[in-house]
């Protein structure tokens, strides 16, 4: 059976100060675009063409092998052919395979994107449908276009703890080093959530551009009602390049100002603690990358990334991908393979998966899954959804942090860093903390 997928992908020409879209940012005025966004590139994505959900230990695979399907004889008409324009998904899966929340492929009728200062829009039918051009260039118009400003003045914001009070999660971290300490496990991620309620309404479309202006070194992430502002990549994949930027090792902006220059650099790249952990999860992305590479590179030193709520001890990856049986591996294959890593799992993965079951007594749903978008040529990107939310309905969200625990952790420093984990969240809905 033919496929009954369409694409249609037209360049739209120089970005520019001033012009159509200076920043893709500008062009989020829909409360349910779909959003993939980091300074001021990536794609959004309107309306919907097809959309494709799952649970269970299989659901990368599965989720593949429907793309795969999917994109088969799709009809494309795409002049620029770079990573993105044809056919093009945004996915988000849940973080465990016991999890009730429906892993998905989003299928958009209309994507925006730029890329190196290029922007271009592709138009996606999958009901027998021959786009054109003239309705490409029209919808992007309608989509895109400024509604009159409007919507809550945050007025009546609260934050309500989430599944287990503050208290609780420091029981759970003291439990999570007893564990440790009995060398059952060398690190655990646990995690919290909090609720946000505004009785105004939360605009996604807001919140969106908010992380996306402020956190502009962060890849800015909204499916469905999963938002936030990432930075830590999980695999990119473009042609036979794989790049991954992994993060463990954090410290409190707040903790750091004032203390003068270099204290950064002396409490993560100096403490044996910070190094080891970020040791642990450097190890755990490149073991399982490994057999999908031909070569792979991580720097020796890792370098001190700069977030406007915290500093992280990063390293980014490199491997170049191995052709395995005639196909360099999927974007979502190397998901499958990658995820969940030490940095928010643990090791050994699975030791530290059971315990997150049972100390946090939450569902992480998407939370620390993986989250991006996939083209129909084997691009794609997917980051760890972390510093974000869920909105449940229109006018909570709830949101999820959590800390790499090792053997000198203290219960009050991991509550506190989880504080300034919910920062970008807190300040995009408009909470001050
Ligand atoms: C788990 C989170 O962050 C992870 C944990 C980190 C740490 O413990 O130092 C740092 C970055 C992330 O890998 C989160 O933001 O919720």
């Amino acid at each position: 059976m033919s496929s009954p997928l369409r694409a249609l992908t037209v360049d739209l020409g120089p970005v520019e100060a001033g012009g159509t879209f200076d920043d893709l940012a500008s062009a989020l005025n829909r409360a349910e675009a779909l959003c993939w966004v980091r300074r001021g590139e990536g794609h959004l994505g309107f309306g919907e063409a097809a959309r494709f959900t799952t649970r269970g230990p299989d659901r990368f695979i599965e989720a593949e092998a429907w793309w795969k399907q999917f994109t088969l004889d799709a009809d494309v008409e795409d002049p620029l052919q770079h990573p993105g324009t044809g056919p093009l998904a945004f996915g988000s899966f849940a973080f465990s395979k016991t999890s009730e929340y429906a892993s998905r492929l989003v299928v958009p009728e209309i994507v925006v994107g730029i890329r190196a200062g290029r922007a271009w829009a592709t138009q996606l039918t999958a009901d027998g449908r021959r786009p054109s051009e003239r309705e490409l260039r029209a919808a992007v118009g309608r989509w895109t276009a400024k509604p009159e400003p409007a919507a809550s003045n945050g007025a009546h914001l609260r934050v309500r703890p989430g599944r287990l009070g503050e208290q609780r999660w420091m029981g759970a971290v003291a439990s999570g080093v007893r564990h440790i300490r009995a060398g059952e496990l060398e690190k655990l991620v646990l995690a919290r959530d909090v609720l946000v309620e505004d009785d105004g309404g939360i605009p996604r479309e807001r919140v969106l551009r908010r992380l996306a202006s402020a956190y502009r070194d962060c890849w800015v992430y909204g499916v469905d009602g999963l938002v936030g502002a990432t930075p830590e990549m999980l695999i990119q994949v473009e042609g036979r390049t794989a790049q991954a930027r992994v993060l463990a090792g954090t410290l409190d902006r707040r903790d750091a100002d004032g203390a003068g220059p270099g204290y950064a650099e002396r409490v993560l790249a100096g403490s044996p603690k910070q190094r080891h952990e970020h040791q642990i999860a450097i190890e755990s992305l490149t073991t399982a990358l490994e057999p999908f590479s031909e070569a792979l590179n991580a720097h020796d030193e890792p370098f001190i990334l700069e977030l406007p709520n915290v500093f992280h001890l990063a390293s980014d990856v490199k491997a170049e991908l191995a052709e395995i049986e005639g196909h360099v591996p999927t974007p979502l294959a190397l998901v499958n393979a990658l995820h969940p890593t030490a940095a928010v799992c643990g090791t050994p993965t699975k030791v530290a998966g059971d315990l997150i079951l049972e100390l946090e007594e939450l569902d992480r749903g998407p939370y620390a899954g993986p989250v991006g978008w996939l083209d129909g040529a084997g691009n794609g990107e997917f980051g760890i959804a972390l510093r974000g939310g869920v909105l449940e309905g229109t006018t909570a969200a709830r949101l999820y942090a959590g800390c790499g625990i090792v053997e000198g952790s203290l219960p009050e420093a991991e509550l506190a860093e989880t504080w300034a984990k919910f920062r970008p969240m807190l300040e995009a809905l408009g909470v001050e903390r």
